[in-house]
């Protein structure tokens, strides 16, 4: 597994190429390498092990590879539970955006980013997300709440976006009444 580059390398600001099919066995390699990692990081025996920071996403400009393709897995809410979103996204595509606007009450992480920045990432609550899997189907969902969440926050990194640059940067904690707060 490629390393997790940080804030400040090139790629993480690149716009990342569209795949085209069929997907090389290389390219579904990196895929499932990609996922194994979150697996990996949400372990709390394999991550303090590896000294791997925990996340539920992870897109491949993060480990130098600028294509658009995002490992996501957001586990269940208890521990042996069928996970509530487990995919890896190829071409992932916003078909359409709620107005209301949500954000994660404590604020938000990134793998790539080794420091706490404060403030609320409003994103959209919900999301039609289109993409196409390893074989090439396509799948079309609605997400909501905090799955949409991270699938915006990966999807940005597709476009050279990192999740502070959508804080407000007057008043960090800044909130319109009509702001969920997840
Ligand atoms: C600055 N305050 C904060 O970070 C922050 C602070 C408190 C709460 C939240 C909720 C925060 N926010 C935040 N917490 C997460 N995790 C919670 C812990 N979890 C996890 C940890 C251990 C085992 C298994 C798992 Cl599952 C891993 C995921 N992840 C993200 N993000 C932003 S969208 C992509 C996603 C990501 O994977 N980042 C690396 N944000
Ligand atoms: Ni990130």
């Amino acid at each position: 597994m490629h390393d997790i580059i940080r804030e400040g390398h090139p790629t993480l600001r690149a716009r990342a190429e569209k795949f085209t099919f069929p997907l090389s066995d290389e390219e579904k390699q990196t895929a499932q390498k990609m996922m194994e990692f979150l697996e990996n990081s949400q372990d709390l025996e394999i991550a303090e092990k590896y000294n791997l920071r925990a996340g539920v996403g992870l897109a491949a400009p993060q480990i130098d590879v600028s294509k658009r393709m995002t490992a996501v897995l957001v586990p269940g809410e208890e521990e042996g539970q069928e996970p509530l979103f487990k995919h890896i996204l190829i071409n992932p595509t916003i078909l359409s955006e709620s107005v209301q606007m949500a954000a994660l009450a404590e604020g938000e992480g990134c793998l790539s980013v080794d420091r706490e920045i404060p403030g609320y990432v409003p994103r959209h609550a919900r999301i039609k997300l289109r993409w196409y899997d390893l074989d090439g189907n396509e799948h079309v969902e609605r997400l909501r709440d905090y799955v949409a969440i991270v699938v915006q926050h990966e999807i940005d990194h597709l476009n050279g976006v990192l999740f502070f640059d959508h804080i407000n940067k007057e008043n960090p904690f800044a909130a319109t009444e009509d702001l969920i707060l997840l």
